[in-house]
């Protein structure tokens, strides 16, 4: 895999015919070559509209985004073969009845035969600890074996770069380190957001992102220093609440 390029990247989005755009991501230009790269912000910053961007999930309004020299839109199909996207929520890409059926399905394009896609998604199955709920419905899994699931499905194509927006929302401690673990050892580039500073420190580059804007990019630990700074002074700030004027005196 050679890199990711934003160039000049913006989206927008217009919430109604009569409104005027509403900027999601300015001005954003980054090249993308690290192994693991995490990208950090408070809610709504814009996290999860630049990692759609990767695979071409969300369409750059102005700019252009190209993973390993392919358009995201002129070459969409190729780009999402290279990139693995694994949602925060699982459901919205869970798709067979079973965390069998969902893997084998994955592996329907790549895998010809029928027998081999089978033992394939066993075995990816079976890294994860999923085996004994492989046939299972998914909606009586947890929501934590429902991400773990859908990461193995993702995983089990084998995609070049794997994108992962918030991962370990719904995991316990012990599932954490399982992930933890399990990306560690992955050959793939990685790009994935997270609230979890932990694994953000695991990063060798981390992006914080603010109003949809890149306002630090750099090294792990420095990066979360300034997202920690970022939050404190949103705390502080006096907003409407707790302003000097607003504040109801006691009798
Ligand atoms: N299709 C859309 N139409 C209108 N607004 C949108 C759309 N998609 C995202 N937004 C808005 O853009 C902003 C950024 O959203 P995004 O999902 O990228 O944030 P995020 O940093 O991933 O947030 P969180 O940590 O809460 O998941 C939010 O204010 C969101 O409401």
């Amino acid at each position: 895999m050679g890199s990711i390029i934003l160039n000049a990247v913006s989206v927008s989005v217009y919430e109604d015919e009569h409104s005027s755009p509403k900027a999601l991501l300015q001005d954003v230009s980054l090249e993308l070559t690290e192994q693991r790269i995490a990208v950090i912000g408070a809610n709504g910053s814009g996290k999860s509209t630049l990692l759609r961007l990767l695979n071409g999930l969300v369409p750059p309004s102005q700019g252009t985004v190209t993973v390993d020299g392919a358009d995201t839109v002129a070459e969409a199909r190729k780009v999402r073969s290279q990139v693995g996207f694994v949602f925060t929520d699982p459901l919205s890409q869970l798709v067979m009845p079973t965390g069998r059926e969902d893997v084998e399905l994955s592996l329907r394009r790549s895998v010809k035969n029928r027998k081999e896609r089978a033992t394939r998604a066993e075995s990816v199955l079976e890294r994860f600890g999923l085996l004994p709920l492989a046939d299972q419905s998914i909606y009586e899994l947890s929501g934590g074996e429902r991400q773990l699931l859908a990461l193995a499905a993702v995983l089990a194509v084998n995609p070049a770069v794997l994108v992962l927006d918030e991962p370990s929302t719904l995991l316990d401690l012990r599932n954490r380190e399982l992930l933890r673990r399990t990306l560690a050892d992955l050959e793939q580039q990685i790009i994935l957001s997270t609230h979890d500073l932990e694994l953000a420190l695991e990063a060798e580059r981390v992006l914080v992102v603010d109003g949809g804007r890149i306002v630090f990019d750099g090294g792990a630990s420095d990066a979360v220093e300034h997202y920690r700074a970022l939050c404190s002074a949103v705390v502080e700030a006096p907003g409407p609440r707790n302003h000097p004027q607003n504040q109801v005196q006691a009798p």
